[in-house]
């Protein structure tokens, strides 16, 4: 860790820089801060009370780093020129590709392995590259990134049973890059590498690579043409998602200097000559400005951009892996015959390419997104099982029941049909818990003693929304499941007062 001092020089150094771009503002009532006694790197916040709409900052897009900027495609333009086919010149893309490093990182688009090469060449021309005060003031080595890419075994472990630790694609990343960019660096060694230096071996470029990938993923942005293409983007509250699309990306300088949550203080708009950030209501005095990266659970928080906070719970997910269902159902026949028939049918269910179980059921909250001045206006809440999930169950426990030859007339069936389907649910919510290696209580007992590090930290807080979640789950099961058991109650009651009353 840089000391305080040349932490504070290379942050004035950076908006020496940036104020001196043509085309640049920067409001007079902000500063850059130190935050990383919170685990929080730089950040922005407001001196003086800040109104709301008022421009925070602009950048021309001459500053930005991007293709339309950078000096290697200048020198190289034959890299960066659109293929017939945009999407599969210098890598095989699947039809469900993501821009996400580590998701699938094979599928990764051309906007990313274009900035990794751009970021690659600025780095190693760092003396002579206009963006040198900007540079220093990004990470440039594993140690400065908590993403899970970086994380040892070990840590990883102590994730328990989330499935964002089959997500990381460390090895894939390796072959893209291996494949995608070191050859690309050796045939231009002489563009790449200024002369007189010592070229990197693949061992460092690889290194080198999966810092600029990271770098990308949790700082780079999705650069839009101007506000109408944007629109595009927006979900359905109207807020762009970061990095949704695979379009040009850019390293924006100061924008990326904000730190985020899921209630945020900040808007980037992109305009035709210059980005300008915008605050979306009051910002007080003391206050940190606050952008957004989208409705992401904790997990994937961790994931992309090395971190966790208590508001992006609201988002969290569990996915539940349709081996676990089926150990359920399995289960829940102990008699011979009943469970064999049990298996045959599970064995239907995965030949049914409409059902599609190998993919999995996720989890989450019903929650709306955040209002135009950034803040969550209603709770998250567990108020249903995901369709795909209660469709595959609700077959399956119905053949169960014609073969059983089970309830008398349709009401009878279905209302079978009804609750066995939510026990199977409540001990799905179970089964899943079971799989984490501590209970919540524990979790929240060392996360309240601050046990272990900062990374140690985030695990618990990942594993224990995701423990909140399946609780939460459990008992909307259980309820449903009383509530449904009472209206039966009641109904069935109802005949028999009838007939009392007319024998009296
Ligand atoms: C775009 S940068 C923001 C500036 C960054 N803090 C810095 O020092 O360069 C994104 C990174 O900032 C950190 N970050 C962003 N929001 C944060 C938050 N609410 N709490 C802690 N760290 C945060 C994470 O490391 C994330 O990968």
């Amino acid at each position: 860790m840089a000391d305080s001092v040349d932490f504070e020089e290379a942050s004035a150094s950076f908006l020496e820089w940036f104020t001196s771009q043509p085309g640049t503002s920067f409001h007079p009532s902000l500063k850059i801060v130190d935050l990383r006694d919170r685990d929080a790197g730089r950040g922005i916040v407001a001196t003086a009370d800040i109104p709301q709409d008022t421009d925070l900052f602009t950048i021309p897009r001459s500053s930005i780093i991007s293709v339309e900027t950078s000096e290697l495609a200048r020198k190289l333009p034959e890299l960066f020129e659109d293929p017939p086919d945009v999407e599969t010149s210098r890598m095989s893309l699947d039809d469900d590709s993501h821009n996400e490093l580590s998701d699938a990182p094979v599928d990764l688009p051309m906007s990313w392995l274009n900035l990794i090469l751009i970021l690659l060449y600025e780095s190693l021309h760092y003396s002579s590259s206009k963006w040198a005060p900007y540079l220093s003031v990004l990470p440039s080595t594993p140690s400065q990134f908590d993403t899970l890419m970086f994380w040892t075994e070990e840590e990883l472990a102590e994730l328990q049973a989330s499935a964002m630790t089959t997500k990381i694609g460390k090895d894939s990343a390796d072959s893209m890059f291996k494949e995608r960019i070191i050859p690309v660096v050796r045939e231009h060694a002489n563009v790449f590498y200024p002369s007189g230096s010592t070229p990197l071996n693949d061992e460092e470029l690889l290194q080198k690579c999966h810092v600029i990938g990271s770098l990308i993923m949790s700082y780079a942005f999705d650069l839009q043409p101007d506000e109408d293409e944007e629109a595009e983007d927006e979900n359905e509250d109207g807020w762009v998602e970061d990095q949704s699309k695979p379009s040009t990306m850019g390293m924006v300088p100061m924008a990326d200097m904000l730190n985020a949550d899921a209630e945020f203080n900040a808007h980037l708009s992109h305009g035709d000559d210059a980005l300008t950030m915008t605050s979306l209501r009051e910002i007080k005095a003391g206050e940190e400005v606050l952008n957004y990266y989208g409705p992401l659970p904790n997990g994937e928080l961790l994931r992309r951009y090395g971190y966790t906070t208590p508001k992006h719970a609201r988002y969290d997910v569990v996915e539940i892996g349709w081996n676990l269902v089926k150990q359920v159902l399995e289960d829940n026949e102990r008699e011979g015959n009943k469970r064999r028939q049990m298996q045959k049918l599970l064995q239907k269910v995965e030949q049914d390419e409409d059902m599609d179980v190998q993919e999995g059921f996720q989890l989450e909250r019903e929650t709306e997104g955040p209002n135009d001045q950034g803040l969550c206006d209603s709770v998250a809440k567990f108020t249903k099982f995901p369709d795909d999930l209660v469709e595959v169950i609700t077959a399956v426990m119905d053949e169960m029941l014609k073969y059983q030859n089970e309830g008398k007339n349709i009401e009878d069936r279905t209302r079978i049909l009804k609750m066995r389907t939510l026990t199977i649910l409540r001990a799905v919510t179970r089964k899943r818990l079971e799989q984490y290696a501590t209970s919540r209580e524990q979790d929240e007992d060392m996360l309240k003693k601050g046990e272990g590090s900062g990374r140690m930290k985030h695990a618990l807080t990942v594993r224990i929304g995701e423990k909140l979640l399946l609780k939460d789950a459990g008992e909307w099961a259980e309820q449903a499941l009383e509530k449904y058991s009472a209206d039966v109650a009641d109904s069935s009651s109802q005949p028999a007062r009838k007939k009392q009353k007319r024998e009296r």
